[in-house]
């Protein structure tokens, strides 16, 4: 089964920009592929018409077999619950505690501020909180505020967060561009272990292609819009990540 299927998806921006243009790819249940693309080639667009905060001009995208192309709000918020959202940036709410981030990531199931506020939320919450930080190996920082970790722990509280929602397809924008090496392989080892313990599929938008033929089974890439990459790891050559970034007249020399 499909856990995810782009048909033909055009995005056209009121001011004429062609952020996408027919792109089509299905993702398996348990699948983890990797989009890459650079910069402008319309991996952001392609994220919000999939969660919904973009419409596409044209084109469906369907979600466990559900159309969700143009849903409205209302009705595309039940599903949103099965998308776990990681960023670049966190979006921790940082003058907040760790453990009061984690449990905001149970607002879609609960759509009540006071259950998941940390004085009222119940003890089946707070213990799945708990669970889901020692998961990403923080439980011991639970009480301290957001901004007094770094950058690596940041990320391992919003994977915590994204546990908290129990989702069934990750997209993850650029999780490692904030942190160094170091830091940005560890998230990259800890979100791939849970997906794989969850059997959760993953959609993974990086910019290092070597990580990218690390942890991706499959990579997809976006140039001008426009799908060019579609294929197993083990199938792809130097060449094809190169005429992603720089149409074949460059070369790049970090890619094995
Ligand atoms: N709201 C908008 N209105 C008009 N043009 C937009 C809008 N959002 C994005 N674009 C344009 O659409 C194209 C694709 O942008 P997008 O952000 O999807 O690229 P990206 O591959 O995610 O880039 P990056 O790697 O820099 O994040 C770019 O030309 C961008 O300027």
């Amino acid at each position: 089964m499909n856990a995810l299927s782009v048909r033909e998806v055009t995005k056209t921006f009121k001011d004429g920009t062609n952020a996408l243009e027919k792109v089509s790819f299905d993702i398996k249940t348990g699948e983890g592929v990797v989009l890459l693309g650079h910069n402008g080639s319309g991996k952001s667009t392609m994220f919000k018409c999939i969660s919904g905060f973009e419409t596409p001009t044209s084109g469906e995208i369907f979600i466990n077999n559900q159309e969700i192309t143009r849903l409205s709000d209302r009705r595309y918020r039940p599903l949103r619950k099965n998308i776990g959202m990681v960023f670049q940036n966190f979006h921790l709410i940082y003058n907040l505690s760790v453990f009061q981030n984690v449990l905001f990531g149970a607002m879609g199931q609960n759509r009540n501020f006071l259950k998941v506020s940390a004085p009222f939320a119940s003890k089946l919450l707070r213990e799945k909180a708990m669970a889901c930080l020692d998961r990403v190996g923080l439980a011991h920082l639970a009480s301290r505020r957001s901004d007094q970790l770094s950058g690596g722990q940041q990320q391992r509280v919003a994977i915590a967060r994204m546990l908290m929602q129990d989702p069934e397809l990750i997209l993850a924008d650029e999780p490692i561009a904030s942190l160094d090496p170091k830091a940005g392989r560890e998230v990259m080892e800890l979100l791939w272990e849970i997906v794989d313990e969850r059997k959760l599929t993953v959609l993974c938008i990086l910019h290092q292609t070597e990580i990218a033929m690390e942890f991706g089974e499959r990579l997809i890439g976006l140039n001008k819009g426009r799908l060019v990459l579609d294929d197993e790891k083990n199938n792809i050559s130097k060449n094809d990540l190169n005429s992603l970034y720089y149409d074949g007249i460059e070369e790049l020399s970090d890619v094995q």
